[in-house]
């Protein structure tokens, strides 16, 4: 299918990224997920992408994404293919993907800076965060109530040891 299929430029993919007009750029045969540490140039890794990223049109599958229209909407516009993998799709769910091809992509016009940038998870596909400033804050409380109650024991004990002299 790719050798006649329509090659689109990333600014020409770019426009369709709404509700009603959505298309993503991810590689297609994605058989293994590449887990890099942070030390090694992922741009140099990720060329195993360029030259065979393609186009899809999820337009009639947002409201069916088991993930979501939002993910979807907020990966227009660059390559999604880390995204795509960083969720870990099924075998099942690579293979659909063929329903909404709709070409190739000039990967030359996908600039590093796109292709290397995660989107964003929406708020209810993230994790929990750990909140120093919350634990800061209920330690601060706890000394509130301690403190004057440390105080007021003591006096009294004073008190008492100095009636009972
Ligand atoms: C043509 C493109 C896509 C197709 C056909 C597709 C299909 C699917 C399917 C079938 C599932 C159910 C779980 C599975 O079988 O793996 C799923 C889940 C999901 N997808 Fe996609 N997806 C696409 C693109 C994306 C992209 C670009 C993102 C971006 C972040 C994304 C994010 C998610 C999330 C967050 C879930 C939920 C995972 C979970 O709850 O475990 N998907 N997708």
């Amino acid at each position: 299918m790719a050798s006649h299929a329509k090659v689109y430029t990333l600014d020409e993919v770019s426009t369709h990224n709404s509700s009603e007009d959505c298309w993503l750029v991810i590689h297609g045969k994605v058989c293994a997920r590449f887990v890099l540490p942070d030390s090694v140039d992922r741009s140099s890794h990720l060329s195993v992408f360029r030259g065979s990223s393609k186009v899809y049109d999820v337009t009639k599958f947002l409201q069916d994404h088991p993930g979501g229209d939002e993910v979807l909407l907020l990966a227009t516009g660059k390559d999604a293919t880390l995204d795509f993998e960083d969720v870990g799709h099924s075998t099942s769910a690579k293979a659909s993907m063929d329903e909404y091809y709709v070409g190739e992509i000039d990967t030359a016009t996908i600039p590093k800076e796109v292709l290397d940038t995660p989107t964003k998870q929406p708020n209810h596909t993230k994790q929990p965060n750990h909140n120093p400033g919350k634990t800061s804050d209920f330690i601060v409380n706890i000394l509130r109530v301690l403190v004057p109650l440390l105080i007021l024991g003591y006096a009294i004990g004073v008190r008492y040891y100095s009636k009972s002299a």
